[in-house]
């Protein structure tokens, strides 16, 4: 009897010869841990991974992308550590300023880390930073203390993310540390490249040892195209005030046109591309029974009673109230609502003259955007990030698209 072709070994060398051609870069990064793409040249696997994936690695703002995620890394890793001793930086490590809020070590160490990495790549970037380093420069006891304490831990930070170092640079004595902090005097505006800078949003969160943020966003002829933002001391999951869980610190990330993203803050020493981050969307819900609302902790903040009215016309049971209310300080807040854990934020004005600043708000704004929601003052205008250090507008309402109309409609009727 004849044997059958498909039988013959030159017909199966055949078959296994164009399997293994199918599959070559599979098998070389088997063998080598690299890849070959067709045109010959030999990236590591991770950049494969990004390349293969539907975010390309060319994507708008990458560089920028890269250096503000490890800025905001090594500010984190700092103010973390900080937060998680707050019985120490408490009594040590804060100023009051003029305005009366609190200033600490760690929002001086924060913003000098982050500034001096802009300034290293993006020279000719302007920076709008909360702080300055006026009362450290003062020939006073407490200005020697703090400066002291803030050299230090800057270079703790370092030490433990030396790999960054070549990205972001490092900062080795307290002149070019003063210096890296006064880089954030832009009066902003809406022309050119402003980056808006809050080295410790929520700082009385951070006192108290509850949220706080690192908040960096890259405005761009008055329009925010990039947000990252560090939360050190968020849970993964929040589903009310009393139910939180999972991994501990997350980087939330947007650019404009490309989404909204979160990846563990501390699981990596390295900046993970967005193709291998979790891409984040807002919730579309509205029914009253089962929506959640997230506002700020501090009263002096945010009008408590005016949001529990809104809370009531948007229908929202009095009995069950509680349960749907999460209260979190600094933008944390918006990181929650991008991620599709609560429907609504509410920040009701407590006085007619209280200016809200740009770096309180932008990089939280290109978030909640990205990931399909919308964000207004209190009549539902957009947010206007090309006006100056400060918004024009008056507090802050943000939503899922589908029901952001209706919270518009329920603050114009309490106010
Ligand atoms: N009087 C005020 N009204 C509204 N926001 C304020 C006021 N004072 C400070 N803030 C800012 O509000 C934000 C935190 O508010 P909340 O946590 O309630 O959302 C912070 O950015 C904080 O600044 P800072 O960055 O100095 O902490
Ligand atoms: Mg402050
Ligand atoms: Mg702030
Ligand atoms: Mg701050």
């Amino acid at each position: 009897m004849r044997r059958s072709v498909f039988k013959s070994p030159v017909f199966l060398f055949s078959v296994v010869l164009i399997v293994v051609l199918l599959n070559l870069s599979r098998v070389t990064r088997y063998i080598t841990g690299k890849t070959i793409v067709p045109q010959g040249v030999v990236i590591p696997i991770s950049r494969f991974r990004t390349t293969m994936s539907t975010i390309p690695l060319d994507h708008p703002y990458y560089k920028e992308l890269e250096i503000a995620s490890l800025a905001v890394k090594r500010a984190s890793v700092l103010t973390k550590k900080l937060s998680d001793s707050i019985a120490t930086t408490q009594k040590s490590g804060t100023h009051t300023k003029d305005d009366k809020s609190p200033v600490t070590v760690g929002d001086y160490a924060a913003q000098a880390i982050v500034n001096h990495a802009i300034q290293l790549n993006f020279p000719g970037d302007e920076i709008v930073g909360e702080e300055d380093s006026d009362t450290l420069r003062e020939n006073t006891d407490e200005a020697k203390i703090l400066s002291a304490k803030i050299l230090e831990i800057i270079k703790e930070a370092e030490e433990e993310t030396s790999s960054y170092s070549d990205k972001v640079g490092s900062l080795t004595n307290l002149n070019d540390i003063f210096d890296s902090i006064d880089l954030g005097t832009s009066q902003g505006g809406s022309e050119g490249r402003i980056w808006a800078l809050d080295p410790i949003d929520g700082t009385k969160g951070f006192l108290r040892g509850d949220q706080f943020a690192v908040c960096l966003a890259l405005i761009e002829n008055g329009k925010v195209v990039l947000g990252v933002i560090g939360c050190p001391n968020l849970p993964e999951i929040i589903l009310s005030n009393e139910d939180q869980t999972g991994v501990i610190g997350g980087l939330y990330s947007a650019v404009k046109g490309v989404g909204a993203f979160y990846t563990p803050l501390f699981d990596s020493d390295e900046f993970i591309p967005l193709a291998d981050q979790e891409r984040i969307k807002m919730s579309t819900n509205t029914s009253p029974a089962s929506i959640k609302v997230v506002e700020g902790v501090e009263k002096g903040h945010s009008s408590h009673s005016t949001q529990s009215k809104i809370k009531d016309i948007l229908g929202l049971n009095r009995d069950t109230v509680h349960r749907q209310t999460i209260n979190l300080d600094s933008q944390v807040k918006y990181c929650v609502l991008a991620k599709g854990q609560a429907d609504i934020y509410l920040r009701l004005p407590v006085s007619d003259t209280y200016r809200e600043k740009i770096w309180d708000h932008a990089a939280g704004n290109v978030l909640v955007y990205e990931a399909g929601g919308k964000v207004g003052d209190i009549t539902g205008t957009p947010l206007d990030f090309g006006k100056g250090r400060y918004l024009q507008s008056k507090g802050v309402i943000a939503g899922n698209n589908e029901i952001f109309d209706t919270v518009i409609k329920a603050v114009k009727e309490v106010l």
